[in-house]
């Protein structure tokens, strides 16, 4: 009797003790308790072990910009136990509703390889990894291998790409001069009205030079290529850099020379500018021409040639832009320093046509022969005062189109009533339709004649055309 009696009561408090540790378990997870327990239980097991600790610090000491530093944040950044740290920021992604998490500072962020626990501790200005020494020869290396790939595979499709622009020396010194946004510029080339074969052009230019890192490896050579943009106000040309952003996946360093102090300080923006990124030098004919820069012209040239930078390895596409070339040191349009030259002229029917069809659904109107007309007869206006004209006229076509009419009509703003008939055009040349025409130039030279010519008028036609002038990457 007394057995089955102890029988019974160990039956019983076995049961007891399991509904009680499970009713434990129950308030630890909904408390959260569980995490403070986890906690300590690693802090107790950390005693039994010997750490060992790497820095990776997002400068080196020539305060140059560490490419591990971005690589280990792009990886944890990807971590599903990002989501476990005390803080974490949250950002909207590249969709609307798409939300990403960032690590804050000062957080630690547990990863497993190959068995072993690694932990990250996110420090001002530096990652710090901590691994058990015992884990550490059989682990490190595979470990900051699997980092090197994975950051590499996110990169290509990179959440978010950054706006960074220069400030003015603050009282960091030269760490950290550019300050990022978020770049949402939701330019593309499709969005552009240029003419296709140019964009297919630029597109394989691009993707071939982002392949080319062995051949350029090979000749010794810098991995960069630089495009100058040039053309009138309104014609583009930030648009398609921000299509080039979009398109390579890269982010944008737009460099203000207004606020670099001297050649030495340009140097420090290249060499704190990351790979796989758009270095931009908007108006670069403005600074040079004001010397509202304390740049020197062989600084800029230092810095087109991008000798600077770290390694080999690191591409970097250069992007300048300019109202016109004709005034500018032909030592910075050199081939090397120049490798494509693109043209971003005036509005012509077949970029009128695109922007119909962009802003107002229109494929076809009645009202086109009489624009194409016009266009014949010389006149035209920046793509952009069309597509401005367009979005307030939006929901009635055929009155944007009349407005459009009028504005040619008037050489956009009315400073002078523009009817060359077709005579006068005649007698200059007729256009050809292309882009960027001999024709309209011609015309352009005529109205400047009679001090009818409202924008800065590229000089010389040279057709809206890609001139690979040397690399072809
Ligand atoms: N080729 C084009 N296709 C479509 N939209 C265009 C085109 N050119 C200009 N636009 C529109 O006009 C506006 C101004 O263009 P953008 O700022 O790119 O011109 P820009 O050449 O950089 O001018 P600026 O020399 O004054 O800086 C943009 O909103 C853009 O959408
Ligand atoms: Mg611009």
């Amino acid at each position: 009797m007394t057995i089955v009696y102890s029988l019974f009561f160990l039956i019983f408090s076995f049961l007891l003790t399991y509904i009680f540790l499970f009713l434990f378990r129950v308030v630890l997870i909904k408390t959260g308790l569980i995490y403070i327990v986890k906690k300590k239980w690693r802090s107790i097991e950390d005693c039994f072990h010997v750490y060992q600790f790497f820095k990776v610090p997002e400068f080196n000491e020539s305060t140059q910009r560490n490419q591990l530093y971005h690589k280990v944040l792009v990886y944890l950044n990807s971590l599903t136990s990002i989501e476990d740290s005390d803080f974490t920021n949250l950002f909207t992604g590249k969709k609307s509703n798409e939300i990403v998490l960032h690590l804050d500072q000062n957080q630690i962020i547990e990863d497993d390889f190959l068995g072993a626990r690694i932990f990250w501790i996110n420090e001002k200005e530096t990652l710090v990894l901590k691994i058990r020494k015992a884990d550490k020869r059989r682990v490190l290396r595979p470990y900051l291998q699997h980092i090197d790939t994975v950051s590499d595979e996110l990169d290509e499709k990179k959440w978010e790409l950054k706006l960074y622009v220069n400030v003015v020396d603050n009282h960091d010194g030269r760490k950290g001069r550019w300050r990022s946004v978020p770049f949402t510029h939701p330019s593309t080339f499709d969005t552009l009205a240029m003419e296709s074969d140019l964009k297919n052009k630029v597109k394989s230019d691009l993707h071939s030079f982002a392949k080319a890192k062995q051949y350029y490896h090979r000749l010794g050579r810098v991995w960069k290529r630089s495009y100058l943009l040039y053309g009138p106000s309104g014609t583009g040309k930030s648009s398609f850099i921000a299509a080039m952003a979009n398109f390579l996946s890269y982010d944008v360093y737009d460099i203000d020379l207004s606020k670099v102090s001297d050649d030495s300080d340009l140097k420090f923006l290249l060499l704190q500018s990351t790979t796989k990124s758009l270095i931009v030098i908007e108006d670069l004919d403005r600074y040079l021409s004001e010397k509202s820069t304390a740049v020197s012209l062989s600084g800029i040239l230092s810095f087109m040639d991008g000798i600077l930078t770290s390694s080999c390895g690191e591409e970097r596409v250069m992007v300048f832009t300019m109202n016109g070339k004709d005034h500018v040191d032909p030592a910075i349009l050199r081939p090397g320093r120049i490798d494509v030259h693109l043209h971003f002229p005036l509005c012509n029917f077949t970029a009128f046509k695109t922007l119909a069809n962009s802003y107002l659904g229109l494929k076809d109107h009645k009202l086109f022969p009489q624009v194409e007309e016009i266009f014949q007869n010389g006149a035209s206006l920046s793509p952009a005062e069309i597509s401005e004209l367009m979005i307030s006229n939006r929901n009635s076509p055929s009155r944007a189109l009349k407005t459009v009419i009028n504005a040619l009509q008037t050489d956009g703003d009315g400073r002078g009533a523009l009817h060359i008939g077709r005579r006068s055009v005649e007698e200059i040349g007729e256009p050809s339709g292309a882009f960027c025409t001999e024709g309209v130039n011609a015309v352009k030279e005529f109205k400047k004649l009679y001090g009818l010519l409202r924008v800065k008028s590229s000089r010389k036609s040279q057709s809206f055309d890609l001139i690979g002038r040397q690399n072809e990457g």
